[in-house]
């Protein structure tokens, strides 16, 4: 069957820059776009299956990193951004015209809190980190996936060299693990 996981890496990964500075990610507005300028380079990008994280038309996922908080800034229309779920842990501020989400920031005590969420495919630069893995994978079947097809997801991400996982990477499980460890006073 016919599916795009992400039009960045349906027809293969292109490695990011070494020495990448950064650059600034546009909403999907045809005018008074929102800009957030982003001071580096982002880590852990990955593709995420899950019903939250915003994905362009078409396709099965987003693309994902995190970035520390500081080197976050919203740099025009920010009156337009607003926060989706302000419960949720990831509060995902989107653009209210287009639904873009520009960035995601979590304030709670969290393991991730002081990093945020952005998708450079907003950007128009590149050399940004290149997807390291796939998360949230069977997350995409609650959405309507067909699950008999899912092994054929899985397959494409291992052709283009990412493991996929139904949750988040070893390391950033190990991180929160760790963390709910800290709080409990076993670490
Ligand atoms: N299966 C659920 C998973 C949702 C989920 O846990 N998303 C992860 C990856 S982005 C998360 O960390 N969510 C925290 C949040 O959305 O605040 C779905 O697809 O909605
Ligand atoms: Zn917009
Ligand atoms: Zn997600």
């Amino acid at each position: 069957m016919a599916f795009s996981l992400h039009p960045v890496i349906d027809n293969g990964i292109t490695k990011g820059a070494a020495d990448f500075t950064g650059g600034t990610l546009y909403c999907h507005c045809p005018s008074d776009k929102v800009t957030v300028t982003l001071k580096g380079n982002v880590l852990h990008n990955h593709a995420c299956g899950c019903s939250k994280c915003w994905k362009p038309k078409g396709a099965l996922f987003a693309i994902i990193g995190v970035i520390p908080r500081d080197s976050v800034s919203v740099t025009a229309n920010g009156s337009k951004l607003h926060v989706l779920d302000p419960e949720a842990t990831i509060q995902r501020n989107a653009c209210k015209d287009c639904g873009v989400h520009l960035f995601g920031r979590i304030e709670k005590d969290h393991a991730f809190k002081g990093l945020d969420f952005v998708h450079v495919e907003l950007s128009d630069v590149k050399g940004w980190q290149e997807p390291q893995f796939a998360a949230f994978v069977s997350s995409i079947i609650e959405q309507g996936f067909d699950p008999k097809d899912i092994d054929q997801v899985r397959g494409k991400f291992k052709s283009l060299g990412l493991e996929t996982y139904d949750v988040l990477s070893p390391a950033l499980m190990d991180m929160l693990a760790a963390f709910t460890a800290k709080q409990a006073g076993l670490l």
